[in-house]
């Protein structure tokens, strides 16, 4: 999903900004495990940059390259790949020279990137090296900068500039952005898809300022609730530095849907998100998840529930929502907790690490009928392996509740989703993905009890709506012809190319029943048939093409300013 910062000190001799940029990447981190960056402005204009693979803590070598950036202004970035490859050379902020200096942190999918790409090669003679479509992003934008003519521009400009990359970008995208010498920049789609608010603290009577993905790094970096708030959809902000910030609204808003999967996954509980609450919104969605429950499992099942547990990290509060109002025992029944899973780069990646995350603390199992709540399934492989677990443990039955319906449309605004194949649910009913997980029954939430969770608690009425085309395949800025083959055979070949192993490779042209490594994992569904053909037919409907050819080639890897390569 990536996470998106920047931050600006009103003292021009202050060299901390990059302190404060690494703070807020812990605490985004969740965001984005692939990649990270921070690049700083300091006096004269000079950029620093550090960036790489890996979680902050390693790429930063737990804090000590800080030092390396001086400035008083600067742009972050943690990365989740969702277009072009796992190459160092995409990790953000990304920087261009010409025109003034400019570095960008990016957090969305560009839908248009291949005629953006000719564009910038055939009529603006622009380079673009990497496969990233944020790197055209920042490429579109710094040509339509170039356009003033200037030797020095001034935020008037910076904003006609982005009325017109709003005219030529189709997508999602919430932005920060630093021009070297003058400022930050800060913008968001026209749908206000992807998430960014801007605050402010005073020091010694002067006041910095903070852009950042999710409030909890604006709150950490010193900004009382009352002096944050988002960006609007089309909106933008500037702030010179020296100045107070500057709000334009540089293309009329053409909805306002923020993605309804930063409440049910991606943001941290404690974040407030187009004001609303994070945590207050996955409670509502464990309420009504309760209620979906009772009604299809009826009184005498219900009663037969011996105990709730939820998947730990992101299910923890709908589960005891979903247990005070089915009047059932909350347990622990996992221990936690390392990193994400989901967000991994892989398929045996992400199936190992669920083992390696997740323990199933035997006492709480043995003999119960339990009722595990996550909130969601996607590739299944979490629930696959933690219905395992369960039964290893000595679960008598599983009933395993989801607090967002059946995923089975591609996400194409940020998130890793985009071949529909992946999905466990993809073409398969409740009853099917529940053999294919190993429980004895999979209830998931309804669509409009998700939406009414969050629109419930949302400032904007009740009747405000949010993009959700993952699970309806309904998108809010419409999919250009073609897209989705053009993605899924770019995804495919690039990620052969760059990074994935062959033990994927051969998952994915249905080679293997290898479903895991683990002896544990290749496991057998409640009434004893085998669950591996499962995935691995999904799988083989996905046709590799390693030959095809891509956007571009795939790029060599030549980085600027590149302190990690
Ligand atoms: O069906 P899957 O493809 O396994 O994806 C869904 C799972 O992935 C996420 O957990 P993750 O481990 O990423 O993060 P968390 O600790 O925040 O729950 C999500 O919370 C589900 O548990
Ligand atoms: N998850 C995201 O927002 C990804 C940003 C950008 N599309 C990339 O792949 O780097
Ligand atoms: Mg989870």
């Amino acid at each position: 999903m990536c996470g998106i910062v920047a931050v600006i000190h009103a003292d021009p001799s202050s060299d901390s900004a990059a302190a404060d940029l690494h703070d807020a990447l812990y605490l985004l981190q969740h965001r984005g495990q692939d990649a990270c960056g921070i690049a700083t402005c300091g006096t004269g204009g000079r950029i620093y940059q550090c960036k790489g693979n890996g979680l902050a803590s390693k790429v930063f070598n737990d804090g000590e390259r800080v030092a390396e950036l001086p400035g008083f202004m600067g742009v972050g970035h943690l990365r989740y790949p969702t277009m072009g490859t796992a190459s160092g050379s995409e990790a953000q902020p990304l920087f261009v020279n010409s025109p003034y200096g400019i570095c960008i942190s990016h957090n969305g999918n560009l839908l248009n990137s291949v005629p953006l790409r000719q564009f910038l090669d055939q009529e603006a003679h622009r380079h673009i090296n990497t496969d990233s479509d944020s790197e055209i992003l920042l490429n579109i934008f710094a040509n339509e900068l170039n356009d003033s003519g200037k030797a020095r521009v001034n935020a008037d400009d910076c904003f006609k500039s982005l009325e017109r990359t709003y005219k030529k970008c189709e997508g999602s995208w919430a932005c920060t952005a630093m021009i070297a010498g003058l400022g930050l920049m800060g913008f968001r789609d026209p749908y206000g898809i992807r998430p960014v608010v801007i605050g402010s603290r005073k020091v010694e009577g002067r006041t910095d300022y903070m852009i950042a993905s999710e409030s909890v790094a604006l709150e950490f970096f010193g900004c009382r609730p009352e002096d944050i708030r988002d960006l609007l959809p089309g909106e933008a902000v500037i702030i010179v530095k020296g100045s107070e910030p500057q709000f334009r609204q540089v293309q009329p808003a053409a909805s306002y849907t923020p993605d309804i999967f930063e409440y049910l996954y991606f943001a941290r509980p404690d974040s407030i998100i187009d004001g609303i609450s994070v945590e207050n919104a996955r409670f509502k969605m464990g309420e009504k998840l309760a209620a979906t429950i009772k009604t299809e499992l009826g009184p005498e099942r219900l009663a037969q529930v011996d105990v709730v547990i939820p998947i730990p990290e992101t299910s923890n509060t709908s589960a005891r929502a979903v247990a005070k109002h089915l009047e059932k025992e909350l347990i622990t029944g996992f221990n936690r907790y390392i990193f994400r899973t989901f967000l991994m780069s892989s398929q045996r990646l992400r199936r190992s690490g669920v083992r390696r995350k997740l323990n199933a603390m035997s006492a709480e199992f043995r003999d119960k009928n339990v009722l595990l709540v996550d909130d969601s399934i996607v590739r299944g492989n979490t629930s696959l392996e933690i219905c395992l677990m369960a039964r290893e443990a000595g679960a008598k039955s599983i009933i395993f509740a989801s607090a967002s319906p059946p995923i089975r449309h591609s996400h194409i605004y940020g998130v890793d989703l985009a071949i529909s194949d992946e999905l466990i649910a993809y073409s398969k009913t409740p009853a099917e993905v529940a053999t294919a997980i190993g429980a004895d029954m999979v209830i998931y939430q309804t669509l409009p009890d998700l939406v009414a969770a969050c629109a419930e608690l949302s400032p904007r009425g009740r009747d405000c709506q949010f993009e959700s085309g993952v699970f309806s395949g309904c998108y809010v800025t419409g999919v250009p012809d073609g897209y989705f083959e053009h993605l899924e055979r770019i995804r495919s070949s690039l990620k052969t190319k760059a990074g994935t192993t062959p033990q994927d490779v051969a998952e994915r042209k249905g080679g293997g029943n290898k479903r895991s490594k683990t002896p544990k994992a290749a496991g057998h569904t409640a009434n004893g048939t085998t669950v591996d053909g499962d995935l691995s037919q999904a799988a083989a409907r996905v046709q590799l093409e390693p030959d095809q050819s891509l956007v571009t080639p795939p790029s060599q890897d030549i980085s600027l300013h590149n302190l990690n390569d």
